[in-house]
């Protein structure tokens, strides 16, 4: 099924100088929306994303203050089909740049279990575990329009449920991944992408080309660096 891009013009598309300012941009949203929820609803529920980009944003988001941390419930948009020591692990990754300097209850920190088989049981469980409505879902977006572990052309893109185990052969591998239903649930979706390498991706999607998977996520709130836009300066 062919689903047409939602998030095309106008979208609310920030564009920072730098991989770190927009990282900076995006932290300091992420302490604002823990504190605004934690006030209105005694908790904050966010979902990280993996991949290499969120690691600025994590090494800021240690050192700021006043987050809510003992409040927040963190859970994982997409896991790799392997176990958390694993170096490919984004929880694994989260919890060397992040959740270890911060004192989140770890009865809070709900990781995907990449290393579970058959990994529909992983999807299965872990939609049981999420809770009602994130308040954030922090995503990415990879040179292929990807989001989460929602490749072009695979299964999951229309999976129903929360999370699903997902076939992508374009990486000859099993990933772990929220579905859009899931995605587009959540109160908020930001979407944080930096480097050159996603220049092309990001046209398509701001134009309105293309069947980029990115694009089927309603009203995010993109944190751009000027590279992925296409901004920088000959
Ligand atoms: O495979 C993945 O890729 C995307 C983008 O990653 P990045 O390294 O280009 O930042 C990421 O958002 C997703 O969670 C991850 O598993």
């Amino acid at each position: 099924m062919k689903v047409s891009p939602v998030n095309v013009p106008p979208v609310d598309l920030r564009v920072f100088p730098t991989p770190q300012a927009a990282a900076d941009a995006a932290a300091a949203a992420f302490a604002r929306a823990a504190r605004e929820a934690v006030t209105a609803r005694g908790a904050f529920h966010v979902a990280l994303s993996g991949g290499s980009t969120p690691k600025l944003m994590y090494a800021t988001l240690r050192d700021l203050p006043d987050i809510p941390w003992k409040a927040v419930h963190v859970y994982f948009g997409d896991e790799r089909s392997v176990g958390p020591d694993s170096p490919d692990s984004n929880y694994g990754t989260a919890q060397r740049e992040l959740l270890s300097y911060v004192p989140v209850p770890p009865s809070q920190i709900h990781r995907m279990e990449g290393e579970r088989r058959p990994l529909e049981d992983a999807a299965a469980a872990y939609a049981a575990l999420l809770p009602e409505r994130l308040d954030v879902n922090l995503l990415g977006m990879g040179d292929d329009g990807h989001t989460a572990s929602l490749f072009p052309g695979t299964a999951a893109l229309d999976a129903g449920g929360r999370a699903a185990a997902n076939w992508v052969p374009q990486q000859d591998t099993w990933r772990l991944t929220m579905t859009f239903a899931e995605i587009n649930a959540a109160r908020q979706r930001w979407l944080l992408v930096a480097g050159e390498n996603k220049v092309q991706a990001l046209a398509d999607v701001r134009a309105g080309r293309g069947d980029h998977p990115v694009s089927r996520i309603q009203d995010p709130v993109w944190f751009v660096d000027a590279a992925a836009a296409g901004e920088t300066e000959n």
